[in-house]
């Protein structure tokens, strides 16, 4: 396969510094070599530029979506570049930053195709939008824009169309939601698996099962998102908003290799690793060891 790394170096959907230099480190810690190793041609496409802001103007187009500006021009070329990539039968690794980079990996990807799902490994729903967010924080709203539920310069990213359907979204590992996104998960009727229903499911099970559904509505191309604090908050000290009562790391490379292995995943997201709260570079290390995995079985 060929594989198109994009890091996009962004912080302003968490509003805390650290997840900006997670594309470097990896590369540092030999990301490349690392994929290239289970014959993959690995492209580095570099980093998206993000424009600097400084946090006076965070407010400044909305009081409850910070940085909404600098988050929707970064994006859009996003989009852009990831649409580039799928046209060309690559595979785009898109890089974080934090989890705002998904409207625009969403937006290009689904451009590409015709009819996307998207699993959504998090341990937030990341459905808020600039009406429901506690926190006024972007990296909880990409998951909404992309189901076109929330502010329109979020949901008209890139194109003017909802870039995937709610009944092709899974939610995966889900532990803490706010009442605003519950509501919406009842009102979308969204799936959404907790760690606990998972396990009694059972993780292969589950696969397969979202496999079926996803055959049956025509879904002709996966898109997965991975949120490093779905893992266990014991295992990652290095990301912004960390959760516990998550899988531990043996269950999380399960899963995704067993998703690899559908040959349906054409595009991924790496999201929410703060380097500057790691200790020891823990979750970097874990990191690493979670992309060699899966890059293993996507053939
Ligand atoms: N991608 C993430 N880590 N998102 C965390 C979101 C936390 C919280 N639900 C909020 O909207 O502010
Ligand atoms: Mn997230
Ligand atoms: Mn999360």
């Amino acid at each position: 396969m060929n594989i198109n790394i994009i890091g996009v170096p962004l912080f302003y959907g968490c509003d805390k510094q650290g997840p900006q230099y997670a594309p470097d480190k990896l590369r540092e810690n030999n990301l490349i070599d690392i994929l290239q190793k289970h014959n993959h041609k690995v492209f580095d496409l570099g980093n998206i530029h993000v424009p600097s802001a400084d946090s006076d103007s965070k407010f400044l187009y909305h009081r409850n979506m910070k940085y909404v500006n600098s988050i929707v021009t970064v994006n859009t070329n996003l989009a852009h570049l990831v649409n580039i990539s799928i046209n060309n039968n690559d595979f785009p690794l898109i890089i974080g930053g934090d989890h705002s980079l998904s409207i625009g990996s969403i937006a290009g990807v689904s451009k590409a195709f015709k009819n996307i799902a998207v699993i959504w490994l998090d341990a937030h729903a990341d459905i808020n939008t600039h009406e429901t967010s506690p926190s006024g924080n972007v990296h909880g709203m990409p998951l909404g824009a992309s189901m076109g539920i929330g502010h329109e310069d979020l949901t008209n990213l890139y194109y003017k169309e909802t870039k995937v359907r709610p009944e092709n979204v899974f939610i995966l590992g889900a532990r803490d939601i706010d009442s605003g996104e519950i509501d919406l998960i009842k009102e979308k009727n969204i799936n959404v698996y907790s760690p606990e229903k998972m396990r009694k499911i059972g993780i292969e099970n589950l696969v397969d099962f979202i496999l079926d559904k996803l055959k049956e509505s025509d879904v002709d191309a996966i898109h997965l998102s991975f949120d490093m604090d779905f893992i266990d908050s014991s295992y990652v000290p290095g990301t912004g908003t960390p959760v516990n009562n998550g899988f531990n790391v043996d269950e999380t490379k399960l899963l995704l290799r067993k998703l690899a292995q559908t040959g349906m995943i054409k595009s991924m997201d790496f999201v929410e690793l703060n380097t500057l709260l790691d200790e020891n570079d823990k979750t970097l290390n874990l990191a690493i060891e979670i992309l060699d995995s899966v890059f293993e079985c996507i053939k």
